[in-house]
């Protein structure tokens, strides 16, 4: 991928937004390459690439009007699949189990349901090896939408996330409800526990009554395992007739129980006053708005919720993780989730 790697190098260079991905499944990378280093609004009725932050404070645009466009396909090259140790530091592990603890407390006092905490962890990272990191994510997830965002705002952002947060084809919505965690692969599948399902019905349950008012014709499929990476997930696929404006879809679904909580509000605030870091657009939202460049329809959306992601800012790199408590969450074994939802970040790097 010469073209798109040399587009990459001069854009940072020159501090220029852009954005390179790869859908699920696919092995073309679309690269969106602001033209100039305006910094742009987010405009709900114009055409381009978005990124929003987990509290929708921060909304940053690449718009189709600025940009130059390119594709490249990408052969996967034979990355050898190293495990990674599942090291931590012994602190943050304190940390994380106390608040998990004070949330099942809080949940065990029907305060809650459910709610997602989440972690950062901060690595050394030799920055000339952003774009092979981009390359082993490319080829490590097929099935994962895969991105190397930029913009002066925000520092560089990569990830390769198992979430679609809503995708809009003409009038249809489509979205999931992903849940639920075990470590291993379909062959391997254990049992899912009645803690995992209970979870990811929480999900579907919310998804479905969030779209009630905005959509009609809704249909649901029987949950299912879903593989990515090394970690598999329950995952309900969802879909819907718009009846309202596609705005108002994104606002009620984000952010769902996959990574807020339920209730929205009591979990928003658990989260804000006991997780201790801001998460910026770790379990936020991207992608492209008002315009699929892979078909090059106009009017269609296809939005992913940020996991599995890192940030690279300030010479330091950020790998941000997280997981769902409910009743029953055990901390320790909550923390080692994390640890492994890392790994599959750190296995790129
Ligand atoms: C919040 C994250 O994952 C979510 C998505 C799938 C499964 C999850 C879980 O099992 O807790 C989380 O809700 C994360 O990866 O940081």
């Amino acid at each position: 991928m010469e073209l798109i790697r040399s587009k990459i190098e001069e854009k940072l260079a020159q501090k220029i937004p852009f954005v390179c991905y790869a859908k699920p499944d696919s092995n073309q990378v679309i690269g969106l390459f602001q033209r100039s280093n305006q910094n742009h609004n987010f405009d709900p009725t114009a055409a381009g690439f978005c990124m929003v932050s987990f509290e929708g404070n921060t909304q940053l645009f690449i718009p189709e009007s600025d940009t130059d466009c390119y594709f490249e396909t990408f052969s996967a090259k034979d990355f050898l699949w190293t495990e990674v140790k599942p090291e931590f530091e012994s602190d943050a592990k304190v940390h994380f189990e106390s608040i998990v603890a004070k949330a099942v407390n809080a949940i065990e006092a029907g305060e809650l349901h459910k709610v997602v905490l989440s972690r950062k962890e901060m690595h050394s990272f030799d920055s000339s090896q952003l774009y092979a990191t981009f390359e082993r994510l490319l080829a490590l997830y097929p099935t994962a939408f895969r991105y190397f965002w930029y913009h002066p705002d925000s520092g560089v952002w990569m990830g390769a996330t198992p979430e679609q947060l809503a995708k809009k084809v003409g009038t249809t919505v489509k979205t999931v409800a992903l849940a639920g965690t075990q470590v291993g692969s379909l062959e391997s599948l254990l049992q899912w526990g009645e803690k995992e399902i209970r979870e990811q019905q929480l999900v579907t349950d919310y998804i479905v009554s969030s779209l009630t008012p905005v959509t009609d014709s809704i249909t649901i499929s029987e949950p299912y395992t879903h593989q990515a990476g090394s970690l598999l997930h329950i995952k309900t696929d969802i879909e819907a007739e718009l009846n309202s404006n596609w705005e108002a879809v994104v606002k009620t679904l984000h952010p769902t129980p996959a990574v807020g909580g339920f209730p929205k509000s009591v979990a928003l605030q658990f989260i804000a006053e006991n997780e201790g870091y801001d998460r910026r657009f770790y379990a936020g939202y991207l992608g492209e708005w008002n315009k699929n460049f892979g078909t090059y329809k106009s009017g269609d959306s296809d939005l992913y919720v940020n996991l599995r992601c890192m940030q690279w800012e300030n010479d330091s790199l950020s790998i941000y993780v997280g997981c769902g408590i409910n009743a029953g969450s055990i901390p320790e074994k909550e923390f080692m989730e994390t640890v492994h939802k890392a790994a599959t970040v750190k296995r790129a790097l």
